[in-house]
């Protein structure tokens, strides 16, 4: 069983400082019940919103400060955290020009990196591509013994791109997003689609708000692997939390053996 928490957030534009003062209290908020949760979740680009035109001012710089800050605040309170992904400056070596990312960071409780995915798909209907770099692979991490994977906003609709997080071994998947109301029927209907194909969970948390014309809806959702909607988020800022049974990943994997029966030397 894993308690998760997701943190539903409104973003204030190309404001990194004001981010993290309202993640600090909501932060508070979702680590005040008796039982804490064994995982927090965060969305997508959290501190900075998508201010793409100015990313290369205001983005983190290899993780910092806000990772560094997460980091204690995981150790202090012993808990993982998914922190969403962030916008974040680096060189891939010393000989390249650092570029700015689109990344996910997953903390233990031990306060230890334990994953870093940057976003291998880029919005072009947002213009990402012309901002951010891409990743270029799959991520799996383990969190308290379980295999994850991580999946950021556009990314889920490339149901091979996820089948390989899935073959690599993942029992959950972790989405942060910034998807916007028009497709919130997509949004909704591809997390539990991919939950359904893949047989494992999804837990897909968008932000609220709006930005410009943009209205973001929330609806932040945990997806079980036979593709119920444990969890639906209204449309507020807020914490919404649902406790997982890994067990039903095995379970509806041996009622369909969906793994052993598919035939890659047809489709490749
Ligand atoms: N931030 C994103 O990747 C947005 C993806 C999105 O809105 C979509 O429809 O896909």
């Amino acid at each position: 069983m894993l308690k998760v928490s997701l943190i539903q957030m409104d973003l204030a534009h190309g404001d990194p400082v004001e981010n993290r003062r309202k993640l600090e209290g909501l932060l508070r908020e979702a680590l005040k019940p008796k039982v804490k949760p064994d995982v927090i979740v965060l969305p997508e680009m959290w501190n900075t919103g998508y201010a793409l035109e100015r990313l290369s001012e205001i983005a983190d710089r290899d993780g910092r400060p806000t990772i560094e800050w997460l980091k204690k605040v995981a150790a202090e309170n012993g808990i993982n955290i998914v922190a969403g992904s962030i916008a974040d400056i680096r060189s891939e070596s010393p000989a390249e020009e650092p570029r700015v990312y689109n990344t996910a960071y997953v903390i233990n409780r031990s306060g230890e990196v334990v994953a870093r995915y940057d976003k291998v798909h880029r919005f072009r209907l947002m213009g990402e591509e012309k901002y951010v770099a891409p990743g270029e692979r799959a991520v799996t991490f383990d969190l308290d013994g379980v295999t994850c994977g991580l999946a950021i906003c556009y990314d889920i609709r490339f149901p091979e791109f996820i089948r390989k997080i899935a073959l690599l071994g993942a029992r959950i998947l972790f989405v942060p997003a910034q998807w916007p109301k028009p497709r919130q029927m997509h949004w909704k209907l591809l997390n539990m689609v991919r939950a359904i194909e893949n047989q494992f969970y999804v837990v897909g948390v968008n932000r609220v708000g709006s930005q410009g014309k943009a209205v973001f809806p929330g609806i932040s959702l945990v997806v079980n692997p036979w593709g119920e909607v444990l969890l639906e988020a209204d449309e507020k800022e807020g914490i919404f939390e649902t406790t997982i049974d890994l067990s039903a990943v095995d379970k509806v994997r041996r009622y369909i053996p969906v793994f052993e029966d598919r035939r890659p030397d047809v489709y490749y």
